[in-house]
């Protein structure tokens, strides 16, 4: 069986058949760069990068492209208001250009931790402005756009296939639409591809229509198709992007005479208290936090556990749940890797048959638009079986368990990374462990145990850490080396 994703052009679930025999090209909408992430912002990072992962275990190559958008997004996703990046800037004190590689650090080691494989380009709007000109002057040329006061609208009377994705109804549209004062649109359906800056607008760049600064879809547009070329393979983002903003990049391309992404794919929402996480509203729960608090690996797994179209109500409460979950299966991958140094060789065809009903199972599960909640359910079906034949298993069985773990928990679900599998003792547990030996030391010569008291004090010596009696009681430091 192949791969089957639920396009949400096509409104069903299709066979994945890539452009291009051994390639594949995905696009995924990230994020625009003026607050530090929240959850939220990692389901769409995460699902793709177990996407992208599927790709790479069957062997394809893979561009991965996900950009980040530092200019052209208003405060109120339309055309009016405010760039979002510049009201930082002016709040923070900073160059526009100083916010924005602010968050797309904090936002690019967010998804390190989260152990999201890097994009093969991360391409920044602000760097693609002559692309998006280029675009803009190709749609006036056809008739398509038009230019008011410097600015360039997108004419969407002119393209009957608007509303094709999201299913909405021009007219429905327009009747609903604001219709906004000094309106220089001849629609107020129409989209802005360039925008003239105002005065005092600090992002600004010259075009042919005076200076200005790019609209928000078109970078969408000119990006992907520039790096993955005409009718690239699957483009990616969250359900709040449909509309407007995948409409018009599709409007944007299509128009301009390019065949754009052959399947589009929507991630659903993660919520708080039932209602969407985002920055504009500031119901959130931010990454950094959680990622400090957490096991990061943990917080991948509570993604997971959820279907990518289904929308996530986030609480600790599942939180707990899921660390207790990727605890379990951590614990068991540790187990067998453990295990194997010491057993005989010789295959144990019990576990075999177990295996291979789990990397069965496990495989229909991502297959099947993504079921990642079923590929998780699949390795701890395995779980029983594994202890019950563990204590007697044979090394090559072994083995090719720990390489099944290996393969299907990092290289597909990325929940295994060398760093959760070393059981290193670190910072915090080091420093209990001194103070624990030296309360025991304390117990000792109260009980006038010199000689327990004085071997302590000399294992720990050997160790490198030198322990001093003070008035206000013992103390330690590392010995300089
Ligand atoms: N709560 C969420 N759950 C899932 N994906 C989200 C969520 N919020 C944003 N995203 C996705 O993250 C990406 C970046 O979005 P964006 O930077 O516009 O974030 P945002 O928090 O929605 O911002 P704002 O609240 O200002 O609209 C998009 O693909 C968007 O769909
Ligand atoms: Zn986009």
């Amino acid at each position: 069986m192949g791969l089957v994703l639920y396009d949400t052009l096509q409104r069903a679930k299709v066979d994945f058949v890539p452009a291009t025999p051994g390639h594949v090209g995905i696009y995924a909408c990230g994020p625009t760069v003026y607050a530090d992430p929240h959850l939220g912002h990692a389901r769409g990072p995460v699902v793709y990068d177990v996407l992208r992962r599927y790709f790479l275990h069957r062997g394809y190559k893979v561009r991965f492209i996900s950009n980040i958008t530092d200019v052209g997004h208003l405060t109120d996703d339309a055309d009016g208001g405010e760039d979002k990046i510049e009201r930082r800037a002016k709040l923070e004190r900073l160059e526009p250009m100083e916010v924005a590689e602010k968050y797309t650090w904090s936002y690019f080691d967010a998804m390190a931790a989260l152990n999201v494989l890097r994009p093969s380009i991360a391409p920044r709007a602000s760097g693609h402005i002559p692309e998006q000109i280029e675009l803009a002057e190709r749609l006036l040329k056809l008739g398509f756009a038009y230019e008011r006061k410097g600015s360039v609208y997108f004419r969407v009377r002119a393209f009957p296939e608007y509303g094709k994705l999201s299913g909405k109804r021009l007219e429905e549209l327009r009747a609903g639409a604001r219709v906004e004062v000094r309106e220089e649109k001849e629609d107020p359906l129409d989209f802005a591809l360039w925008k003239a800056a105002e005065p005092g607008h600090l992002m600004r760049w010259r075009s042919p229509w005076g200076e200005g600064y790019p609209g928000w879809h078109i970078e969408c547009t000119a990006m992907s198709l520039k790096y993955l070329g005409e009718g690239f393979d699957i483009h990616a983002g969250g359900i709040d992007l449909q509309f407007p903003h995948h409409e018009c990049e599709i409007a944007q391309a299509e128009a301009a005479g390019y065949r754009f992404a052959r399947h589009w794919l929507h991630h659903n929402h993660v919520l708080l208290e039932g209602e969407k996480m985002a920055k504009s509203t500031g119901r959130l729960v931010l990454l950094h936090d959680l990622l400090r608090a957490h096991e990061p690996m943990a917080l991948r797994f509570y993604l997971l556990q959820t279907h990518y179209r289904s929308p996530m109500d986030f609480t600790f409460t599942g939180l707990e749940a899921a660390k207790r979950g990727y605890a379990r299966l951590l614990q068991a991958y540790r187990e067998v890797r453990e295990k194997r140094r010491t057993a005989a060789p010789g295959t144990t065809p019990e576990l075999e048959r177990a295996l291979d009903a789990l990397e069965r199972d496990f495989l229909a599960a991502i297959e099947d638009d993504l079921g990642t909640p079923e590929a998780l359910a699949a390795l701890f079906a395995f779980l029983p079986e594994l202890h019950k034949l563990l204590p007697e298993a044979k090394g090559d069985t072994l083995e090719r368990t720990a390489q099944v773990f290996h393969t299907l928990g990092e290289g597909l679900l990325g929940l295994f990374p060398e760093r959760v599998l070393e059981e290193k003792v670190s910072g915090p547990l080091l420093e209990g462990l001194i103070a624990l030996l030296l309360e025991l030391r304390e117990e000792a010569r109260r009980a006038k145990d010199y000689a327990k008291g004085d071997l302590i004090r000399e294992r720990l010596k050997a160790l490198g850490v030198v322990v001093e009696d003070t008035k206000e009681g013992p103390r330690w430091r590392l010995e300089a080396s």
